[in-house]
């Protein structure tokens, strides 16, 4: 089987060593995945394409080289073409009836050639007698040369015609690695994974970076969305993955910051850790999703006020998307699923945002933030190679949800307290300790092991995250309470 691959028109726009460099890139990166699929493929570059080849008849292999050729960045488009010997233009005819003829039936078509090497007919000559010929021997719908219903594609090179069979969709962008590296601040939801998956599509190295606020869970879920990122449109080039406990920094921002500017603070001690990060490993940019006016902290004056704790760039890819083509892109990427899974962090962080922080009084309270938390959060750092970072996944621990509770059983009322304020909760019979998730792991060792207690949030997310954190650190008589 045969693929003839089209580069990406801006690539073919370039100067003539650029395009040569890039052209042998996309080549190396086809030939690194084409091998993962079959020994006998092969990609072999000219000037203005890339042929891949396969020496076997087998519609997997046909399926996989398919898939391999659609998701990757740089390509314009790519046919899957025959090809056969040829003596005369009218052998030519008859190769292109033979495989066209019965698909003409009440439509109108044109035939498109290219032609290269030393013929005695010229492109258009071939056109004329072999769209002439199929017009007559077929009950067509004529000749059209705008807007064909199909349009037959043929090249026509030294002694062999390429007759192309079907044309694919390419993803464009610029082949992996013509580009530098960026490090992409990756939560695992729609915006931050597509925001990813832009900077792949464009060539850029994307490593990743995750601020772990809901442990192992959380962290488990966004290793994965990142993993499938890179395994299907990057696996070319290694990348990193490094998680960032933060755990501590929202425990400290939610003592010493206002409601208000609690989001912006977060973003903010993000961006001071991910550029320390970027720095450490060579990297010149980072990569966010947001995008204006999506949630209260990414208005401009909020995103400036952000932006301001760091000279380093920050790429912002999806900023003036809307939600709803970014899930559109999620959804054809296939990531759609595993962002919709990824548990939202509903604790944190802004109950009454503002879409206008104001900046004295925000610097004022980062004033009383400890900062040697944030230097112990980065100290703490770990940094994995993406292909090992599903390694890890072990099984999750189980945690025992009840709606009932038992008799001697206690509920923790672990979410923030303005939320406990707005909304106490009450349990008929039983007593809730409200201990906000923040305080959790400390206050949860001075509790009586005798009794089981059932943690509860808003949305089952949290209470089900720390719960089995704390079945982590050895507990065992807790549970998830769930209404
Ligand atoms: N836990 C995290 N780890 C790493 N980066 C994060 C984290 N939370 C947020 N970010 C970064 O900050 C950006 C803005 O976060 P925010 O929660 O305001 O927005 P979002 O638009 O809902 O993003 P997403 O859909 O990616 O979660 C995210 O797109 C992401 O780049």
């Amino acid at each position: 089987m045969r693929f003839v691959v089209r580069l990406f028109p801006e690539i073919s726009i370039k100067s003539a060593p650029v395009r040569k460099r890039w052209t042998k890139m996309l080549t190396d990166n086809l030939r690194l995945m084409a091998k993962r699929i079959h020994p006998t493929a092969r990609v072999n570059k000219e000037w203005d394409r890339i042929e891949v080849t396969a020496k076997v008849d087998d519609p997997v292999v046909e399926g996989q080289l398919i898939d391999m050729l659609a998701r990757t960045p740089g390509i314009a488009n790519f046919s899957h073409v025959q090809t056969h010997p040829f003596e005369s233009l009218h052998d030519i005819y008859e190769l292109v009836q033979a495989s066209w003829g019965d698909q003409l039936k009440g439509k109108t078509f044109c035939v498109r050639v290219k032609r290269t090497g030393n013929h005695d007919f010229t492109s258009t000559e071939v056109e004329r007698y072999v769209g002439g010929g199929l017009n007559q021997n077929n009950p067509t719908g004529g000749v059209k040369l705008k807007d064909p219903d199909v349009s037959i594609g043929l090249e026509v090179k030294d002694d062999q015609v390429y007759l192309v069979t079907k044309k694919y969709q390419g993803l464009g962008g610029f082949p992996m690695g013509t580009q530098e590296s960026v490090l992409s601040l990756i939560s695992g939801g729609y915006d931050s994974t597509v925001a990813s998956f832009q900077m792949i599509k464009r060539g850029l190295r994307t490593h990743y970076c995750f601020f772990n606020l809901g442990g192992r869970e959380h962290e488990l879920a966004v290793k994965e969305i990142a993993f499938f990122l890179w395994n299907r449109f990057g696996s070319t080039h290694r990348v990193r993955f490094i998680s960032v406990p933060f755990e501590g920094v929202v425990g400290e921002i939610l003592q010493k910051v206002g409601p208000s500017n609690m989001g912006v603070v977060l973003k903010r001690m993000m961006l001071r850790a991910g550029e320390r990060i970027a720095e450490r490993g060579g990297i010149e940019a980072m990569v966010t999703g947001e995008a204006v006016a999506q949630v209260s902290s990414q208005t401009i004056p909020n995103l400036s006020v952000i932006d301001s704790v760091t000279d380093m760039m920050v790429l912002r890819p999806l900023i003036v998307m809307d939600k709803r083509d970014i899930i559109d892109i999620s959804r054809k990427i296939g990531a759609e699923e595993f962002s919709a899974a990824v548990p939202e962090y509903c604790g944190v962080i802004s109950v009454k945002p503002s879409a206008k922080v104001n900046r004295a009084k925000l610097e004022a309270e980062e004033e009383k933030f400890d900062f040697s938390i944030l230097e112990h959060a980065l100290e703490n750092a770990v940094v994995q190679s993406i292909d090992e970072v599903m390694d890890d996944a072990q099984e999750l621990a189980e945690v025992e949800l009840v709606s009932e509770l038992p008799v001697s059983a206690k509920v923790i009322d672990i979410r923030h307290h303005t939320e406990q304020e707005l909304r106490p909760l009450t349990v008929e019979g039983r007593e809730v300790l409200e201990i906000p998730f923040y305080q959790l792991s400390t206050a949860y060792a001075e509790l009586d092991k005798a009794v089981n207690y059932y943690l509860f949030c808003d949305k089952g997310v949290m209470s089900g995250l720390h719960a089995r954190h704390l079945l982590d650190a050895g507990y065992t008589n807790v549970g998830v309470y769930r209404p």
